[in-house]
This record gives C-alpha cells, sequence and structure tokens, in this order.
C-alpha cells in the first residue's frame, strides 16, 4: 500500500471544487493505487455547507479516500500537503473582466502563501485557479520565499484545451489529431491562443485552415469563451475547469506525450523576450515532475505584437498589487 498524497483544496464548497474532489477520489489523478487524505478549505461562512460535501464524499466508500480534513485555517488546511488546488476566490459575473476581481480576491492569495510557506511539504506543487489566476499565482509564489518557485503555476489549461476542440470542430477531426496548440500569457481576454506550430493529423495547422478564421474567428472565441459560457450558462464554467485542473496537475507530475507539448503559467525567465518574473502562460513540456518552456519556436510579427499585448496587461496587474509582492 503506498503512502497517501495529502492534496490541499481551497474554495472546496464551490462548484469547481464539486466537480473536482469527487474525480480526485476516483483516481482520476494519481491513478487507481494511490490512497489520497484530502485537506479542504473554507472560509467560516461555508464550512457548514462543506461538512455537507465531506459526508457525500463518505458515502462514495472509495477506497482512495483515506481522511477528509476540513478546516477554514490556511495553515491547517495545508499542513503536510504535496498538492494544492487554490481554488477559492470569487468568480466574475455577466459583464465582469477577470482583473475585475483582483481587488476582491488578492488578498486571499497572500495569506495563502503565507500559510503554504509555514505548513505544506517543501516540495508542494501548487496550481492557482481563483481569477485573475496568473497575478494571484505571483501573489501566492512572493509570499511563500521557502518553497522552489517553479513550483507555483496558474491555470490556462482550459484554453488550452478550448483552442483544441475548436479546431477539432472546425477540421472535422478528433481532438487527439490536434498537436502543439499554444496559449501565451493571461488567462484573460488578451491571451495569445497561438496556431502557428500546431499540428492537425501531423501537418501545419494554418496550412488546413483558412487565416481568416484563424484572426477572427478561433482567437476570439477561446479568449471569449469564459465570459460566454457565463452568459449562457449563467454561472462560470466549472466541470471543464475542474477537468481542466486535473489535466495541468496530471500533466506536470507525469509528463506530456511524445511530440506534443501543453500550456502552463509558469514563472517567466525571459523566454522570448517576455520580463522576466511574471507569471505567463508558455508552451511547457513535461518529464518527471518538472517542466521546460519550448524553446526556439519562430515567433513572427503578428504573434509578436500579441505577447506584448497580453505582457502588458501582466505587467499592469503586477503593479496593481505591488503591495502584496516581497
Ligand atoms: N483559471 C481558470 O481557467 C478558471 C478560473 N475560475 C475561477 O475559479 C474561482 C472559483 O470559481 P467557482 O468554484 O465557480 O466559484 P464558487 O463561488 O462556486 O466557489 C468559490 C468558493 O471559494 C470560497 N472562498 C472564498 N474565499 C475563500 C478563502 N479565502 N479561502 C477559502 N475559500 C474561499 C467561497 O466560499 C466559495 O465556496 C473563481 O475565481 C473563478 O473565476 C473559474 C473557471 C476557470
Ligand atoms: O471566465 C471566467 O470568469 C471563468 C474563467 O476563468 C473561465 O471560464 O475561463
Amino acid at each position: 500500500m503506498k503512502t497517501p498524497a495529502h492534496i490541499a483544496v481551497t474554495g472546496a464548497a464551490g462548484q469547481i471544487s464539486y466537480a473536482l474532489l469527487f474525480r480526485l477520489i476516483a483516481g482520476d489523478l494519481l491513478g487507481d493505487d494511490q490512497p489520497i487524505v484530502l485537506h479542504l478549505l473554507e472560509i467560516p461562512e461555508a464550512i457548514a455547507g462543506l461538512d455537507g460535501v465531506k459526508m457525500e464524499l463518505i458515502d462514495c466508500a472509495a477506497p482512495l479516500l483515506h481522511d477528509v480534513v476540513v478546516s477554514d485555517d490556511p495553515y491547517v488546511a495545508f499542513e503536510n500537503a504535496d498538492l494544492a488546488f487554490l481554488i477559492g476566490a470569487k468568480p466574475r459575473g455577466p459583464g465582469m473582466e477577470r482583473r475585475d476581481l483582483l481587488r476582491v480576491n488578492a488578498d486571499i492569495f497572500a495569506v495563502q502563501g503565507r500559510a503554504l510557506n509555514a505548513s505544506a511539504k517543501r516540495t508542494v506543487k501548487t496550481l492557482v485557479v481563483g481569477n485573475p489566476a496568473n497575478t494571484n499565482a505571483l501573489i501566492a509564489q512572493h509570499n511563500a520565499p521557502e518553497l522552489p518557485p517553479e513550483n507555483f503555476s496558474a491555470m490556462t489549461r482550459l484554453d488550452y484545451n478550448r483552442a483544441k476542440s475548436q479546431v477539432a470542430m472546425h477540421c472535422r477531426c478528433p481532438v487527439s489529431e490536434i498537436k502543439r496548440v499554444i496559449i501565451w500569457g493571461n488567462h484573460s481576454t488578451t491571451q495569445y491562443p497561438d496556431l502557428h506550430h500546431a499540428l492537425v493529423r501531423g501537418k501545419p495547422a494554418l496550412d488546413k485552415l483558412e487565416w481568416d478564421w484563424y484572426e477572427k474567428d478561433f482567437i476570439p472565441t477561446v479568449q471569449n469563451r469564459g465570459a460566454v459560457v457565463i452568459q449562457t450558462r449563467g454561472k462560470s464554467s466549472a466541470a471543464s475547469a475542474a477537468n481542466a485542473a486535473l489535466d495541468h496537475m496530471r500533466d506536470w507530475l507525469f509528463g506530456t506525450p511524445a511530440g506534443d507539448w501543453t500550456s502552463m503559467t509558469i514563472l517567466s525567465d525571459g523566454s522570448y523576450g517576455v520580463t522576466p518574473g511574471l507569471m505567463f502562460s508558455y508552451p511547457v513540456k513535461t518529464e518527471n515532475a518538472r517542466y521546460q518552456i519550448v524553446q526556439n519556436l519562430e515567433i513572427n510579427e503578428f504573434s509578436r505584437n500579441r505577447l506584448q499585448i497580453t505582457e502588458a496587461e501582466l505587467l499592469a496587474e503586477r503593479e496593481a498589487v505591488r503591495h502584496l509582492l516581497r
């Protein structure tokens, strides 16, 4: 029997967590021989609801679930955590941009960064989902100076999955035939979904697609998908976000498939001329639970302009939270 993995989830009574927790205990992330202890964090007002979620988790009689810790104290919830999903934050409503959430949500990630620094395993891998995800991840990382900076990330995997599916639908082929899609930059409307290096059935995607569709349909569709889901469903994406969080962590831990890559928001090391120290979405390959930015991709003027737009937005977000950065 393996030693249990300790998985912390914040905002554990919220809608994304409700779609995530039951998949975690079914083995969808770590496999069906890896026991799990869940560490669930909520604000005091939501603890009663979270107790109900805990009852349901227990009622699954899931062989992998060894224990469930519920707390409103991040120092308790993060104790000994191997993995942390930082989901707890206010979602936007119709008409809002994700950056409008910076004022309400930023403090949460300073507090939780400090708690991770104090309580979690030194190897804890952290995925920030709560919006605005890139800058919240930057805040958490700055407040956890004793943890490896490369173990902090934010989620652009949902954008990446959305992009892949749009191309697959347009080309009428299975998603498995779409490779090397890139999401650059911020998880916001300035993100740049890039198909210049993508392959459809092994051939360059842009040879198969009409440029007009790429520029005028595909790019805005991916950039605005979150808002359109909110408009259509009345609530922000939840099951697809939970699914993307699992995909992100699974690829990080177990590696990207041969011949493909994924997109992760990680600390910029200056690659592709992006300001070092920003949380920026890059194409990455992963192996042995480490990522490496895919290097030496040609960036034409069209792409360079879009990289600069999304970088400028992240620089402005960083200025707005300067007081929370160390
Ligand atoms: N990066 C991405 O691709 C995506 C990000 N999101 C973001 O994820 C976040 C969560 O979304 P939902 O689950 O739909 O929202 P929700 O409102 O259903 O759940 C959020 C939960 O977080 C809890 N919470 C608030 N402050 C907390 C704190 N300090 N500590 C612990 N828990 C706290 C709330 O009580 C609530 O239960 C939102 O910010 C949303 O915008 C949503 C979809 C995709
Ligand atoms: O759009 C939102 O506010 C929720 C989100 O991040 C997404 O669905 O990508």
